[in-house]
């Protein structure tokens, strides 16, 4: 790379627009969405689609609700004028769905263009060429004049041709490649030479499509050239103004958006911005932003995943994990406090219908677009106490009690720091098994018997403690006091109980009762534990045999 001063590049030039109004507009309503995934984004594939795939990956496209579709470019090649054949012949495209084909200013490619589309019902033929200073010098070696006259002609010819397809309702669309590096003076001029010819009217619009072939500039520069172009231009009622960007910059929805807001009435993009280079628009996350601000984009992604894996395979592209909306990582939380956020936000959200979606970190429900909350928090060493118990309850029904938390968390930290790797959620629950469900040593409960009468309660309980057994008799005002009395009477532990809590587990179609304890021993330590069992009194008595084995075993000792 240069070093400062840089020689070597310079600064897009900038409209002069300073009323520009665009930056103080809001996105209201969702503008006609075009798919161009079947033409730019197939024409940019290491291996482009075959007819099936085309076919597939069409059908989904009219699932998700695109009613405008580029299907090919016709000319180019066999498979893309079979592939449109297809669609015709075996009626194919839905009556509310138009297809788009796109042609080169050039006579025997616009004839085999009008032989593809014969007997569709609706279809936009779309015509280019390309308009900015270095492709008219570099590529066509022509002036302004004659660049208008290659789009003039073409324009003509395809009007000319017209009645060849009487059948059929045809709509016209223009675009000045390389629009957002052209002159825009000369952008206009093209334009409205071609509106000239075409002639179109309010009720019987053209399109105009105004692509950032290639950016340049920041976002806000190309927003500028279309409000500049929409305020500019004769005739604006009787044109569609498109917008179509790409993303060398990592700005193409940015773009998209701000020309949206800058008057543009149409977007062109693909899924997931497949497309030349970095890729066209992603329509899914210009779509879901709209979404995500309240605005309805009419565009159905509420099974994006299913949409992913018809797109992965028809393409052979991969959609990165980080992709906004449909990445694999983009609602999942590995770090504690991002975790503890969620999982709060979470138990705070109103669930009532119509009630504002309002969690930490997650900017939508990740439900509204088929995607399930299991994988939302994820466990590595990054991660804290909160992330442990939300995965605890949501994959096991654990509710583990806040004090609890903190020292199961601390156990799992470790454990995934010696792991060095992410800890699945099993790898989770067997950890909270061997520290409290299957604790025995060095005691272990082998019997617990108790009967009350008038509030008095009398048990009897066997307890193994290093291969010693002990026969324990107790009275107390309830089973678990008793059998807590009679411990501290043999002084096999001296405690006390500072907190029970418990709740209902159901698997396997079978209830059971999960208790959680915290004891203070006589020595001032806190230990906790747990224990699953068929009722609350075993589930209890089980659970203080597991705090106690959680206490150093120094802090009691038999007599
Ligand atoms: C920005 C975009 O994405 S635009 C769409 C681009 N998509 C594609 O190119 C995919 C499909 N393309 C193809 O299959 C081929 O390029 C075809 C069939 C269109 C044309 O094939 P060929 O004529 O064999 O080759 P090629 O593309 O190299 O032709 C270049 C010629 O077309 C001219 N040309 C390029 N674009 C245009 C245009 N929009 N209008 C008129 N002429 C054009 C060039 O000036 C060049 O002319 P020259 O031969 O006098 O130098
Ligand atoms: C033909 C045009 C619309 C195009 O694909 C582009 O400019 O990227």
């Amino acid at each position: 790379m240069q070093k400062g001063p840089i020689s070597k590049y310079r600064p897009a030039p900038r409209i002069d627009l300073p009323d520009r109004q665009w930056p103080s507009r809001i996105i209201e309503k969702a503008p006609t969405w075009c798919s161009v995934d079947l033409r730019d984004g197939n024409q940019a594939l290491p291996i482009p689609m075959s007819v099936q795939e085309k076919l597939e990956l069409f059908e989904i496209l009219v699932g998700i609700g695109f009613k405008e579709i580029e299907v090919g470019f016709p000319s180019a090649s066999q498979i893309e004028f079979e592939f449109i054949r297809r669609l015709i012949e075996e009626k194919r495209i839905p009556d509310d769905v138009t297809i788009q084909v796109i042609v080169q200013a050039r006579e025997e490619l616009i004839q085999r263009t009008f032989e593809s589309i014969r007997g569709v019902k609706k279809a936009i033929i779309h015509l280019y060429n390309s308009t900015s200073p270095t492709q008219r010098r570099v590529v066509f070696g022509l002036d302004k004049a004659d660049i208008i006259k290659i789009a003039t002609r073409s324009t003509q010819r395809i009007k000319e041709m017209l009645p060849t397809l009487p059948d059929s309702q045809i709509t016209f669309q223009y675009s000045p490649e390389s629009f957002a590096l052209t002159e825009i003076d000369f952008a206009l001029e093209i334009c409205e030479a071609v509106v000239d010819v075409w002639q179109p009217t309010p009720e019987n619009k053209m399109i105009l499509n105004l692509p950032e072939t290639v950016q340049i500039a920041t976002p806000n520069v190309y927003a500028d050239q279309i409000e500049w172009f929409c305020r500019n231009m004769r005739d604006r009622e009787s044109a569609i103004i498109s917008v179509h960007t790409h993303n060398d910059r990592g700005t193409g929805v940015a773009s998209t958006e701000m020309s949206l807001m800058a008057g543009a009435e149409r977007v062109e993009g693909t899924l997931f911005g497949n497309g030349e280079r970095t890729g066209n628009v992603d329509l899914v996350t210009v779509a879901l932003n709209m979404y995500m601000e309240g605005v309805d984009p009419g565009l159905d992604f509420s099974n994006l995943d299913a949409v992913r894996q018809v797109y992965e395979k028809c393409t052979r592209m991969q959609v990165p994990i980080r992709q906004p909306y449909a990445g694999e990582l983009v609602f999942t939380a590995f770090s504690g406090s991002h975790q503890d956020a969620i999982n709060k936000g979470m138990a705070a959200q109103d669930t009532a219908p119509g009630a504002l979606w309002d969690i930490p970190y997650l900017p939508i429900d990740p439900k509204d677009i088929g995607r399930t909350y299991e994988a939302i928090i994820r466990i590595n060493s990054q991660s804290g106490k909160g992330g442990v118990a939300y995965v605890l309850e949501n994959e096991y029904g654990l509710q583990v009690p806040k004090a609890m938390r903190i020292e199961f968390g601390k156990i799992i930290n470790d454990l995934a720091d010696a792991c060095g790797t992410e800890l699945p959620a099993m790898a989770i629950y067997q950890a909270f098994e061997n520290t409290y469900l299957k604790s025995t040593q060095p005691l272990a409960l082998e019997s617990f018997h108790s009967e009350g009468i008038d509030g008095q309660y009398a048990c009897i309980a066997r307890i193994e403690q290093n291969a010693t057994r002990h026969e324990l008799l107790a009275q107390g005002s309830d089973p678990v006091e008793a059998f807590v009395q009679a411990l501290n009477e043999r002084h096999i532990a001296n405690f006390s109980v500072v907190e029970f809590s418990e709740h209902e587990l159901s698997r396997d179609a079978k209830k059971a009762i999960i208790a959680y304890v915290q004891l203070k021993s006589e020595a001032g330590q806190t230990s906790f534990g747990a224990a699953v069992a068929q009722n609350s009194i075993q589930a209890r008595v089980q659970a203080v045999i597991s705090a106690l084995n959680r206490l150093p075993i120094h802090t009691y000792a038999a007599r």
